[in-house]
């Protein structure tokens, strides 16, 4: 075995068992020589970053603090601009303002973001006027463009991935640790925003109580040095199995494996088999897991997954992210929760309102109802007040630009309104007036919790 395979080995048990969701790559030999170069290229995340994170998320499912988990369905290669990034930082930064000071809980903020490339699909090929093509996967496999050579999946696009999620995650450490982030600056992150939106002048407000608090802490003798970074993680869902075991490395301090692709990772609905690859490869590495659950469910699959991902019982290795749907959370999440927590574990419960509320509109565009979002979390919290458990946080799809992808919202966008600026590649997000909403609105269940 050459040092390399050693390395490696432990990250690829998953390639003997079925692994949905993945991409036809037409040229095997290409996707070879593609890995062997993705595993040369440096990590993009640090194990002890992954471990801090684990940390943060242990604090979340003990109850101490709350998840804010969102980005986009699919981030795509020619959206890593600067404006792009930097918007939907401050529409995160924003929401955490908005969640710590309102809902006074500290919040762990993880973007879906730096590497969220590859989406898993309800069918393998689209047809548009009697044509047949493979269904676009995410922008680190083929094509949006409905072309034969758009969609054709090429490896090289793996490649486009890890460079792509570098420099998004460049920007991301910039703003976070340079100044941008800075708590002094929560009413430059709203500036071009006041006026023209009711969640604008809303989050101005709060702005203003959160500087006189800081005034206050300062005049007390706290170090302003305090508010100047941020802490902020990337996450994405790790479905390309080729690539995320091309990036998954062993660490020098411990000898255990780490996907250093992102902070933390999560398994989707589509891609959860019991005795599928996806399992067996996030067992392998120490990276905090998400694993999305939706209404089909079993309790007994909720803690054959925890038995297999967790089985040290660790909080914060661990987040089962509900996307149940609005009608029906409040019949299946109780039942998970009641026996997940009388097993003796504790994980982190995440609500993601996005998921199991998606409808196509009569003009064919996939879309969300704001109210039915807001359902689903109201669900989540009545459940969790129910049992005494801890609603530990949102998985949401959003962006920082104005679009009209999903209707309602205090600033009401309209059925009529989708075609305006309808930009996803894959699903429908907040925009960020309807993230702002939606984050007051959640700070105030989590304070009347
Ligand atoms: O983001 C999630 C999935 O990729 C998406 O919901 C699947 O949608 P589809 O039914 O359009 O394939
Ligand atoms: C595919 C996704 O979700 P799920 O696995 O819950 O369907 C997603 O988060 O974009
Ligand atoms: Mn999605």
């Amino acid at each position: 075995m050459t040092v390399n395979a050693e390395l490696h080995a432990g990250g690829n048990t998953w390639r003997s068992l079925p692994a949905a969701q993945q991409p036809d790559w037409p040229d095997q030999e290409a996707l070879r020589d593609v890995i062997a170069e993705l595993e040369s290229y440096p990590p993009l995340v640090f194990a002890g970053e992954c471990d801090q994170l684990r940390q943060r998320l242990g604090a979340v499912a003990r109850g101490e603090a709350f998840l804010l988990q969102g980005g986009d369905c699919a981030e795509a290669f020619d959206a890593v601009g600067a404006d792009q990034i930097r918007n939907k930082l401050k529409t995160l930064l924003q929401m955490g303002a908005v969640l710590t000071y309102a809902g006074s809980v500290p919040v762990v903020k993880v973007g879906r973001i730096a590497g969220q490339y590859s989406k898993p699909r309800s069918k393998p090929t689209e047809t548009r006027d009697g044509v047949t093509l493979p269904t676009y996967r995410g922008d680190s496999v083929n094509g949006f463009a409905f072309t034969p050579e758009a969609r054709t999946p090429d490896p090289q696009r793996l490649k486009r991935m890890y460079h792509a999620s570098a420099a998004t995650l460049n920007l991301v450490r910039a703003f976070t640790t340079g100044g941008y982030a800075d708590l002094r600056q929560v009413h430059a992150w709203n500036q071009d925003f006041v006026k023209s939106s009711p969640s604008g002048q809303r989050y101005e407000a709060l702005a203003r109580e959160i500087d006189r608090a800081l005034n206050f802490m300062n005049a007390c003798g706290v170090d302003p040095e305090e508010f100047k970074t941020v802490e902020f993680f990337s996450s994405h869902e790790a479905l390309v199995l080729d690539y995320e075991s091309a990036l998954t490395r062993v660490d020098s301090r411990t000898g255990d494996l780490y996907d250093v692709s992102g902070h933390m990772v999560w398994i989707g609905e589509r891609t959860r088999q019991l005795d599928g690859a996806h399992l067996e490869f996030a067992s392998k590495i120490r990276n905090p897991i998400g694993v999305k659950l939706g209404p089909t469910t079993t309790a007994e699959d909720a803690l054959t997954l925890i038995e297999r991902l967790d089985p040290e019982r660790e909080p914060g290795r661990l987040t089962f992210i509900t996307r149940m749907g609005a009608d029906k959370i409040r019949e299946k999440l109780p039942e998970l929760v009641e026996k997940v927590t009388a097993s003796g574990a504790q994980v982190a419960w995440i609500c993601d309102p996005m998921h199991g509320n998606t409808f196509e509109a009569a003009s064919g565009h996939k879309t969300r109802r704001f109210d039915d979002v807001l359902d689903e979390v109201k669900g989540f919290f009545e459940v969790h007040k129910g049992l005494g458990t801890h609603p530990g946080g949102i998985h949401v799809e959003l962006t920082g630009d104005d679009v009209t992808e999903c209707v309602g919202g205090g600033d009401e966008i309209f059925v009529d309104d989708l075609h305006q600026r309808y930009e996803t590649a894959c699903d429908p997000r907040l925009n960020r007036s309807q993230s702002l909403d939606l984050a007051f609105l959640v700070a105030e269940m989590y304070r009347d919790q």
